[in-house]
């Protein structure tokens, strides 16, 4: 786990990262800036427990390429979710504000990851452990905002011109950024390459 000072603010920026490519570095970067983070943390997931993970590179290589990606002295990627033995996000945030509680985190997401929120494991409950930011994503606006988690969390959306203090405040609070339209997406990446698409759950399928 990266280093810390008390008092910290810090972005959760959770991924596949299969692999990692300049929209993660300019949603970082937006949210940085937009939230007054002092650091943002890359976890590079040992598997999204949403996609069918049989053809996922080896963590130490999609942290390898994150690295080379971020190249920012205020970005820190981490697999640390491996060496802990969790795979859902809210047992990775809980172990976080348990383990280091005069941090303030923030929970980063895409567009498309908002989408889908009501099928992660305990989203409710993720919603009730540290505010969240969403990044705006290419064709992906319409179905985030229109979703069952946002529709459910609403009372909890703060304004976009108030997110500097988001990082600050108790518990469900969310904000929507606007200002990134990046096309990029590690499936394109993939594609392009001729590599196989990475495998999603049938019915599951996250598009990009
Ligand atoms: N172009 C983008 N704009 C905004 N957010 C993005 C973008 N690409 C990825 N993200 C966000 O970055 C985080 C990590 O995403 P991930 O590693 O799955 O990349 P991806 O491009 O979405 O991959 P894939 O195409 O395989 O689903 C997620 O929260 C995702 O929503
Ligand atoms: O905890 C869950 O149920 C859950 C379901 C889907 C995705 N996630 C997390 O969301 C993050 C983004 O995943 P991905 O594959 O879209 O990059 C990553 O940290 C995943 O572990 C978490």
């Amino acid at each position: 786990m990266p280093w810390v000072t008390p008092g910290l603010r810090v972005g959760l920026f959770g991924g596949s990262f299969n692999p990692a490519h300049g929209a993660h570095r300019a949603a970082s970067l937006l949210a940085m800036r937009r939230l007054g983070l002092d650091r943002v943390w890359w976890l590079v997931t040992p598997g999204n427990p949403l996609k069918d993970n049989r053809a996922l590179p080896p963590l130490e290589e999609r942290v390898a390429v994150a690295r080379a990606v971020a190249r920012h002295p205020r970005i820190d990627v981490t697999g640390f979710e491996a060496t802990l033995g969790v795979r859902y996000s809210y047992d990775t945030m809980a172990y976080l504000v348990r383990r280091l509680p005069t941090v303030r985190f923030v929970w980063i997401m895409g567009a498309d990851n908002l989408a889908r929120f009501d099928r992660w494991q305990r989203w409710r409950a993720i919603a009730d452990l540290m505010p969240i930011a969403v990044v705006d994503r290419m064709g992906n606006s319409l179905a985030a905002t229109a979703s069952v988690a946002a529709r459910a969390l609403a009372p909890y959306r703060i304004d976009e011109s108030d997110a500097k203090v988001l990082a600050d405040l108790d518990p469900p609070a969310w904000v929507f950024l606007h200002g990134l339209k990046s096309p990029m997406s590690s499936t394109g990446i993939r594609a392009a390459r001729g590599v196989a698409s990475g495998g999603l759950g049938r019915g599951l399928r996250q598009t990009s």
